[in-house]
């Protein structure tokens, strides 16, 4: 049976594994295998060129918003400290709608920098609608949402935002390095060329995702998993301080996963907060230092051994979260 699993033995320190495993090992992973194929986009990245806020994995572009930061927003709350860094984000109590009627509520956490959260839920919990209301793009009717001490929206230059793979078109006649170099164009504008600085953060992206060799061929002669590396890369060397990653491990196999979490992990260790949408709780258990776990509402958000055990998890799956003998929880495929 298709199935994640955390397995709560030690409550305090949680092992994961996968108890269907060939050989009966742990296996720190399980991938899920819903991915659509990677589907028509040719807009996508042809809407870069005129900065449209869904572009793939560039800096979202800027809106003239005064980056203000926001009068009377608790400092504790939002992690600001006079003359301290700000939050990467803070989600203050903020409920989201796109029309009149919120789709989730009660939102409530702080990402610092180098840090990761991940997001987790059914479908329809409100994973993506909490991504485009850090982006800006769907309105917090309640509470408040504060991007690096700005609103959403205001931070724009310093986000950088990949959303879900199969929005892409991969026919779209452009090379993979040229796809990474527009990772720069927040920073040098889409008049002036490329400079030797853009071209070396352009390279190393690609370096970091492993896939510098394939600088010249055509984005879409990669596979799926490929081209997930070279967006991943398109929002690495856009430097931006806060990444934004929607289910990015859907249809990627585990050298490609794996490629894409070492990349992470230096974006991490250089100070970039990573906020990460995903169905895989084992993965989100073992690359998170949050886990905000939704289903139209937060249910919890906390470190990953606190938010992904019994309690939180039949809250947002129901029946679908399974305890065994008291050791832990199997949440099967949703
Ligand atoms: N553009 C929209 N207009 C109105 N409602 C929307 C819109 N987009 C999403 N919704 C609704 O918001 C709720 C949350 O959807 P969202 O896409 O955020 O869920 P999700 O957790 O990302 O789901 P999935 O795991 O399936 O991707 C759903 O009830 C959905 O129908």
């Amino acid at each position: 049976m298709d199935r994640w699993s955390i397995m709560t033995g030690n409550a305090q320190a949680p092992c994961l594994t996968a108890p269907d495993g060939p050989d009966g090992a742990p296996s720190p992973v399980a991938i899920p295998t819903t991915a659509a194929p990677v589907a028509a986009v040719a807009t996508a990245l042809a809407a870069d060129a005129i900065a449209l806020p869904d572009q793939v994995g560039a800096v979202i572009p800027d809106t003239a918003i005064p980056g203000a930061a926001i009068p009377g927003t608790a400092a504790g709350e939002s992690g600001g400290q006079a003359g301290a860094a700000p939050a990467a984000l803070s989600l203050e109590h903020a409920s989201i709608a796109y029309g009149r009627v919120p789709v989730l509520h009660g939102v409530h956490g702080v990402l610092h920098p180098g840090r990761t959260l991940a997001l987790i839920g059914p479908n329809g919990a409100g994973k993506s609608t909490l991504i485009k209301a850090v982006l800006g793009l769907v309105p917090v009717v309640d509470g408040l949402i504060t991007v690096l001490g700005r609103p959403p929206g205001a931070a724009r230059r310093e986000v950088a935002y990949v959303p879900q793979a199969d929005t892409l078109d991969p026919d779209f006649p452009i090379s993979v390095g040229q796809v990474v170099l527009m990772g720069r164009y927040r920073g040098i504008g889409w008049i002036r060329r490329p400079g030797r600085a853009d071209r070396a953060a352009a390279q190393a992206a690609l370096e970091a995702v492993g896939l510098a060799h394939r600088a010249r061929d055509r984005f879409g002669t990669l596979s799926g998993g490929q081209r997930q590396r070279v967006l991943l890369a398109r929002a690495i060397a856009a430097q931006p301080r806060l990444l934004l990653l929607d289910e990015p491990f859907n249809g990627v196999d585990v050298v490609s996963q794996d490629a894409l979490l070492a990349a992470l992990s230096t974006l991490t260790a250089a100070g970039t907060a990573v906020v990460v949408s995903t169905h895989d709780l084992a993965l989100a258990q073992l690359i998170s230092d949050e886990v905000c776990l939704l289903s139209g509402r937060q249910i919890t958000f906390g470190p990953p051994a606190e938010a992904l055990t019994a309690e939180p998890l039949r809250a947002a799956y129901g029946g679908a979260a399974l305890e065994i003998d008291g050791r832990g929880v199997v949440v099967t495929r949703v």
